[in-house]
């Protein structure tokens, strides 16, 4: 394959997708856009997913923390987006309990292609193959500004050893 991380790529992506949902869910409502207790629910999920696979809890852990921190980014500038142009705000309001499976769907998505990556990402042309990666997919998924540069953000710890 030319772009082996071109799948790794589109799996943050895909999950970083689910931003715009989450917000709308949470939009009008009391729902926080950090949410703790469901974030340590995704780092225990993944943690274990990873020990299942043999790959280090540490680093699953912190690239996970930065899927949620991206994920977050995207929420937060939608509200913003939509607490000053009220007529861009969403009019449907999907169910968070809906949109969770769906995030929990790309987690091991993502998981599993840091497996299956594994030398790739631990090899000494992992950012360039990465940063090739995620114009591809930026392209591909016609992605907004603001889905770009929170992919970027998504990214940043994929590249290094992800066994102990
Ligand atoms: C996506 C959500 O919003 C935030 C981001 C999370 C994530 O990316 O997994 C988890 C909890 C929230 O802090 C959510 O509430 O489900």
């Amino acid at each position: 394959q030319t772009r082996p991380l071109q799948p790794i790529a589109l799996a943050v992506s895909l999950r970083l997708a689910t931003a715009d949902a989450v917000a709308a869910a949470k939009w009008g409502t009391p729902s926080p856009i950090d949410d703790p207790a469901r974030e340590a629910q995704v780092l225990g999920a993944v943690a274990a997913q990873a020990a299942d696979e043999g790959l280090s809890a540490v680093r699953v852990q912190q690239i996970f923390r930065d899927q949620i921190e991206a994920n977050k980014e995207v929420q937060r500038a939608l509200f913003g987006w939509w607490s000053v142009a009220p007529g861009a705000a969403p009019t449907v309001r999907p169910d968070l309990t809906q949109v969770r499976p769906v995030i929990d769907r790309q987690n091991t998505d993502i998981l599993l292609q840091l497996r299956d990556q594994e030398a790739v990402l631990a090899g000494p042309d992992c950012v360039p193959a990465l940063v090739d990666a995620a114009v591809a997919v930026a392209a591909e998924q016609r992605l907004d500004p603001l889905h770009q540069a929170t992919l970027a953000r998504a990214l940043v710890s994929i590249c290094g050893p992800v066994r102990d």
